[in-house]
């Protein structure tokens, strides 16, 4: 784990040294009452700017929510919408002002912005990843500002980040980003709500998988998602991707710059993982189970090989082609998580049979393995239960 000094110095270089940094500023400190903070807005793309005076080498990437919340008093909303649709068409309408609104106020700086919108699907399609992927780094290399958000007026429940936390974890990874800088309502993590008595700021958290916090039960505004649990699962996701997370509250993010003891760091792993190892890892949503005998169960475990058919004992759940499935023992734990090439319905048939009688009775296609070691993550992983 790379380690940043959290006594000031060391931390602030993070924040105004080279690299590409990625700040997701919440809804919390976003929202207003007339839909978005503008002077909010200003003040921090001040603070930006001034690092990017220093040089071209400090790229940024801000990834913004306030979508819904700069929508609602437009549709004449007094709060969020509980239904999916509701809050998609808050966010239609916000969306646009919140994008003009950061514009504007790097415009004051001579620099521009690129709108990225991004869902979920948008990270487990390859050539979207590549994509995505792709854009940003243009938009890097032309000096603009991408300003991201999910795009929350087409993403399903089923495909939805919902906080924009972990997709900011995500943001980091594509670009390969210094730091990871998440700015909300509270000025660190807590080892408990900081409402409760008693609460001690954490400094530095050394692995975000194991933070003893009481974390809360949700959001501490009308207008936030996730609270701090989706704060820690994004420092999770970032450590696991090499990079490092700051937490601190948007009005205290001058003062982490300027050297001020403030925030909670978390560290970051020495080696990130490959992304598809990422995404099963932090994102991928199991539909169905396959038990395993115990010759697969130590061959999948022990020696990271693929699984075959030979060694599945069962198969429950109706998934397809590309889902992702937990690999059990015959005891019913899961071991491994990964990406099977046949669907539910084809397989009982192939199960305990050698890829080799496969191939001689059903045709060359039936040689392949059921989860192919790269599309495979062992539990315990970072992340699995
Ligand atoms: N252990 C904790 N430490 C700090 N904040 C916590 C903790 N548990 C819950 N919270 C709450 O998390 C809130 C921030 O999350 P959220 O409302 O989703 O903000 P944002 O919109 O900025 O993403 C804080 O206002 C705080 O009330
Ligand atoms: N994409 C949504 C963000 C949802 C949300 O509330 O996120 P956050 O404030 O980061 O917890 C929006 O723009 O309103």
């Amino acid at each position: 784990m790379t380690a940043p000094d959290v006594a000031g110095s060391v931390a602030a270089a993070l924040l105004t040294g080279p690299g590409t940094l990625v700040v997701k500023v919440g809804s919390s400190s976003l929202a207003s009452d007339a839909g978005i903070d503008g002077a909010q807005v200003d003040r921090l793309v001040e603070l930006l700017a001034a690092r990017r005076a220093l040089g071209p080498d400090r790229q940024l990437v801000v990834v913004t929510s306030g979508a819904i919340a700069a929508g609602l008093p437009a549709l004449g909303l007094p709060r969020r919408p509980a239904d999916l649709a509701g809050l998609q068409a808050a966010a239609s309408v916000g969306q646009g002002r919140l994008q003009a609104r950061w514009a504007l106020a790097f415009e004051r700086h001579d620099m521009v912005t690129g709108q990225v919108l991004l869902d979920l699907d948008d990270l487990v399609r390859r050539n979207h990843y590549l994509n995505a992927r792709a854009t940003l780094a243009r938009l890097l290399q032309l000096g603009a500002v991408p300003v991201v958000n999910e795009n929350d007026t087409v993403a399903t429940d089923e495909i939805r980040f919902g906080d924009n936390d972990r997709l900011a974890a995500f943001v980091a990874h594509l670009v390969g980003a210094s730091a990871l800088v998440l700015l909300t309502d509270v000025d660190a993590l807590y080892d408990r709500p900081p409402t409760r008595p008693g609460a001690v700021r954490l400094r530095t958290v050394e692995d975000p998988q194991a933070v003893g916090a009481d974390l809360g039960t949700g959001a501490g505004s009308a207008v936030g998602t996730g609270g701090m649990r989706t704060k820690v699962d994004a420092a999770a996701i970032a450590a696991d991707a090499g990079v490092p997370t700051f937490v601190t509250a948007t009005s205290r993010y001058g003062d982490a710059v300027a050297g001020a003891d403030v925030g909670t760091w978390f560290r970051a792993a020495e080696r990130a993982m490959p992304a598809r190892i990422l995404w099963l890892t932090h994102v991928a949503v199991p539909k169905g189970r396959l038990t395993l005998d115990a010759g697969a169960v130590r061959a999948v475990v022990e020696r990271g090989a693929s699984l075959l058919p030979a060694g599945i004992r069962a198969v429950s759940g109706g998934f397809d082609v590309g889902a992702v499935v937990d690999l059990c023992d015959e005891a019913g734990g899961t071991v491994a998580r990964g990406v099977v090439s046949y669907g539910a319905a084809e397989l009982p048939r192939l199960l305990g049979r050698s890829t080799h009688d496969l191939r001689a009775d059903l045709g060359p296609g039936y040689g392949r393995e059921v989860v192919h070691r790269d599309d495979l993550v062992v539990v315990p992983a970072p992340g699995l239960p």
